[in-house]
């Protein structure tokens, strides 16, 4: 197992999901981050030089493993695991763990099998029927030194898919000088 999936899968697998307004980050300079509806993906490229992603581990999952949380936002079906660390430079920002259920592994959608090394983002956005809902945010690290997580639910063609994202400690969302674009 990566050492990606060994430290930080527990951390997210532990998170506390809140609804953004029942937490601090509403007004603050990484909340604008982790609120971001549209790409992460193309959000992060604007910070770096080389954005990339690396594949740590895709599979199929079956519902039996699915959390009851997890089941009321894309249903009670097998899914595709998909599980990645996304990065600047060479540098781990995120790791992020993807549910893409088979039942939207259909029509058009077939292809999110195949992303490789693709950012799911780049795919997802350039979709004018792409959407994101039921956005949470958890800290799993400490008051002192927040680590942020955030799960939503991606909709293609009205068909979900469920991203749940760790923020690593060298993303740009806990640099204190942003540069804002
Ligand atoms: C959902 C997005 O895609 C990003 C890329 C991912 C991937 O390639 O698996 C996973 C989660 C995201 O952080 C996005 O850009 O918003």
């Amino acid at each position: 197992m990566s050492k990606f999936k060994q430290l930080y899968k527990p951390m997210l697998d532990s998170a506390q999901w809140q609804a953004p307004d029942q937490t601090v980050i509403e007004g603050t300079e990484f909340g604008h981050w982790l609120l971001e509806l549209d790409s992460l993906s193309r959000r992060f490229e604007r910070h770096c030089r080389a954005f990339t992603v690396s594949l740590e581990e895709q599979g199929q999952i079956s519902r039996e493993r699915l959390t009851d949380d997890e089941r009321a936002l894309i249903g009670d079906v097998d899914c595709l695991l998909r599980k990645v660390v996304l990065k600047g430079d060479g540098v781990p920002w995120v790791f992020a763990r993807t549910l893409i259920p088979m039942t939207t592994l259909t029509g058009q959608e077939q292809d999110l099998a195949q992303l490789g090394e693709m950012p799911l983002g780049f795919r997802v956005f350039t979709d004018r029927t792409a959407r994101r809902d039921a956005l949470v945010v958890a800290n799993v690290g400490t008051e002192q030194q927040p680590v942020w997580a955030r799960r939503s639910r991606l909709w293609l063609n009205d068909k979900p898919l469920l991203v749940a994202e760790l923020f690593l400690q060298e993303a740009p969302i806990y640099k204190e000088t942003l540069s804002w674009k």
